[in-house]
C-alpha cells in the first residue's frame, strides 16, 4: 500500500480520501531535518504554507511521485526541483478564493473602521468614541494588483460597495477587466490614484518587493494597503517607515517576508496596521475545499492516473485533460513505436496534429510523444512532469506542427523521428472514442491497432514474400495474430505490419532482412 506523508493540519475530508488507497502519517510541524529524515518512506506528501520543500527534501524523497499543495501558492515548494525528478506537484487552483478574498475585504473595512483596536479598547473596559473615527470606502478607489481568481471577486464585492476600480494586470485583456468593471491602468497610475490598494499576484522575482520606499512614495498620504497575497511582496521595512513617516495612512497584512512572523517594527504601529497570521484560506469552507481537492488528486496519481491541477505539467489543465485524455495514449504509443523504429539516438521529433486536432493545444501532446519516444530509454523514470526536460537534456529538437486539412480521420497524429540511424514516422487516429489505429508508417497506408508485440518490414510487394516470411516466422515459433500490407503502388516499395503474439526471439531479424524482397525489419514492444 501507498504512504502519504501530511505535513500540515488538513481537514479531516481529505484525510478520508487519501485512506481509501494509501496508509496516512500526519505530523505536522516537522522540523527541516526531521522531514528529509523520514520522507524517503512516502510516495506522496500533503501540505499547505507551512511546510518548505526545499531541494533537499525533494532529493531524499526518492518514492515520491506527488507533492499535493492544499492551497493556492507554491512559492514554498522547489517545483523546478521536483519537475526535474518527475514529481507532480499539484495545488487546488480555486478551493480557497473566496475565503481569501472576503479575508481581503474584511481586512478593507477593518483597516477603515479601526475594528481590531476598538474592540480591545472596548474589552479593556475604555469607551472612547474619537480615537476611532474611520473613513468610508464608498466612491473611493481600490487599485486591484492581481486580476487573478482572488482580485475578481474582490473586485466584484467592491464594486458593489461602490468603490471606483483601478487594476494593474499584464496578462489579463481591457475586455476581462470592463467585464469585472475595473478599468486597467499602469502600476504608476494606480499608485498614485488609489486610496486602498489591495495585493493578488503570486511572489515571483518580479513582485518580490513590488512595494518599497520608492513606490510607497508614489502614494497618497491617504492611502492604505491589504496584503493577503504573499509575504515579500512589500518591504516590510519600508512599509512600516512609511506608515511611521505619514507617507501613507495604514496597512493591513495576513503575510508576511518570514512567518511565522518575528520580531518586527511592524506590531509596534498601533491602529494604522492589522497583522493576521496567514488567515487568508482559514475557512471551514475553503479548508474542506482545498483537503478533498488535492486529496482526490493524490489518490489518483497514486493509482496511476493523471492530476486534474498539476502545475508543472505544461498546459494540462482539467478542461484540457478531459478532451485530450484519449489523444495523449496515442501520442505515448505513437512515440514510443516511432523511438523504436528510429533505434540509435533520436535528434529530432516532428509532432504534426492533423485534422481537427489541429486546433487544438499542442503542448499536452507534444510531451506525451515525448513521455513515449523516452520510454525505451528511461522506463517508468519518465513521465509527463520530466518528459520535456529529459527531452532537452538528450538535445532532442521538437518540430510542431499543424494540418487541419488533413481529413482522412477526424483527427490524428503524425510522427517523425530523425536520428543517427534515419528517419521514421508513424501516423495514428482513434476509431470510436478512444481505439488507437496506425494509419501510417513511414508514408505507407495501413489500418491497424498496435499491440504488445509488432513487427514491421520494409519490402517490394512482389508475390510470395508474405508465404515467405510467414513461413520463417512459423519455423521459429512465432505466431502471427494478424498482419497487414501498405502500399502506394502495385509491385512497388512496400511496410507489412504483424502482430505476434510473443516477443521475436534474437537473431532472427537478421533472418529476415535475408528473405529477398525484404530491405529492413523492425520488431517493436509496445
Ligand atoms: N493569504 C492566503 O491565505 C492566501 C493567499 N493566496 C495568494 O493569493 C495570490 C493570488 O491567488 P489567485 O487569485 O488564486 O491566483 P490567480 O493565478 O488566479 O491570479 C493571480 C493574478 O496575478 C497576475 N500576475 C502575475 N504576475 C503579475 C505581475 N507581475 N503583476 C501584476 N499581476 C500579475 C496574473 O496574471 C493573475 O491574473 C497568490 O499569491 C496566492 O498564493 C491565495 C489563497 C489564500
Ligand atoms: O493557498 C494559499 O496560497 C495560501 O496562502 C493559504 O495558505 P494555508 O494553506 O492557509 O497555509
Amino acid at each position: 500500500m501507498s504512504k502519504v506523508l501530511v505535513s500540515d493540519p488538513i481537514d479531516q475530508a481529505g484525510i478520508d480520501i487519501l485512506s481509501q488507497v494509501a496508509t496516512v502519517d500526519i505530523k505536522t510541524g516537522l522540523k527541516p531535518a526531521e522531514l528529509i529524515e523520514i520522507i524517503g518512506d512516502y510516495d506522496a506528501l500533503m501540505i499547505r504554507s507551512g511546510t518548505r520543500v526545499t531541494e533537499e527534501i525533494i532529493e531524499a524523497g526518492t518514492q515520491l511521485k506527488i507533492i499535493g499543495r492544499a492551497g493556492v501558492g507554491v512559492d514554498n515548494v522547489d517545483v523546478p526541483a521536483a519537475t526535474r525528478k518527475g514529481i507532480v506537484v499539484v495545488n487546488s487552483p480555486e478551493g480557497n478564493t473566496i475565503a481569501a478574498a472576503e479575508h481581503a475585504l474584511a481586512m478593507m473595512l477593518a483597516l477603515s473602521r479601526h475594528i481590531p483596536d476598538a474592540n480591545v479598547s472596548v474589552k479593556s473596559g475604555e469607551w472612547d468614541r474619537k480615537t476611532f473615527v474611520g473613513a468610508e470606502v464608498y466612491k473611493k478607489t481600490l487599485g486591484i494588483v492581481g486580476l487573478g481568481k482572488i482580485g475578481s471577486h474582490v473586485a466584484s464585492v467592491a464594486k458593489a460597495m461602490g468603490m471606483k476600480l483601478l487594476a494593474y494586470d499584464p496578462f489579463i485583456s481591457n475586455e476581462r477587466a470592463e467585464q469585472i468593471g475595473c478599468q486597467l491602468v499602469e502600476l504608476d497610475l494606480l499608485f498614485q490614484q488609489a486610496d486602498y490598494i489591495t495585493l493578488h499576484i503570486p511572489k515571483t522575482p518580479e513582485t518580490t518587493h513590488l512595494i518599497n520606499a520608492a513606490t510607497l512614495a508614489k502614494m497618497k498620504p491617504t492611502a492604505r494597503i491589504i496584503n493577503c497575497a504573499r509575504g515579500g511582496i512589500i518591504d516590510e521595512a519600508a512599509l512600516a517607515a512609511a506608515i511611521k513617516e505619514g507617507k501613507i495612512a495604514g496597512a493591513a497584512l495576513d503575510v508576511f517576508e518570514s512567518e511565522p512572523l518575528g520580531e518586527s517594527e511592524l506590531r509596534s504601529l498601533g491602529k494604522d496596521i492589522i497583522l493576521t497570521p496567514h488567515l487568508g484560506a482559514s475557512t471551514t469552507e475553503a479548508q474542506v475545499n482545498v483537503a478533498i481537492d488535492v486529496a482526490e488528486q493524490i489518490r489518483d496519481v497514486l493509482l496511476g492516473l493523471p492530476a486534474r491541477s498539476a502545475v508543472n505539467i505544461p498546459g494540462l489543465g482539467p478542461d484540457v485533460l478531459e478532451e485530450l485524455k484519449p489523444y495523449m495514449q496515442l501520442a505515448e504509443t505513437l512515440g514510443n513505436l516511432v523511438g523504436q523504429l528510429a533505434g540509435g539516438r533520436v535528434e529530432t521529433l516532428t509532432v504534426r496534429l492533423q485534422g481537427e486536432l489541429a486546433t487544438n493545444k499542442s503542448q499536452p501532446l507534444v510531451v506525451a510523444s515525448l513521455k513515449g519516444l523516452l520510454y525505451q530509454a528511461l522506463r517508468e523514470r519518465v513521465n509527463y512532469v520530466n518528459a520535456n526536460i529529459e527531452a532537452k537534456e538528450r538535445g532532442i529538437r521538437v518540430i510542431e506542427t499543424r494540418d487541419a486539412s488533413v481529413r482522412d480521420y477526424a483527427g490524428s497524429l503524425r510522427l517523425e523521428a530523425t536520428g543517427t540511424l534515419g528517419t521514421h514516422s508513424v501516423t495514428g487516429a482513434l476509431l470510436g472514442e478512444k481505439e488507437i489505429h496506425l494509419t501510417d508508417v513511414d508514408g505507407f497506408p495501413i489500418n491497424v491497432p498496435p499491440s504488445k508485440h509488432m513487427l514491421f518490414t520494409l519490402h517490394r510487394d512482389m508475390p510470395g514474400i508474405i508465404g515467405k516470411l510467414g513461413s520463417l516466422l512459423g519455423s521459429f515459433n512465432v505466431n502471427i495474430a494478424s498482419m497487414q500490407v501498405g502500399r502506394k503502388i502495385v509491385r512497388g516499395d512496400a511496410v507489412m505490419a504483424l502482430s505476434i503474439d510473443d516477443p521475436l526471439p534474437d537473431g532472427i531479424l537478421a533472418e529476415i532482412t535475408k528473405v529477398p524482397g525484404i530491405r529492413d525489419a523492425y520488431t517493436v514492444t509496445l
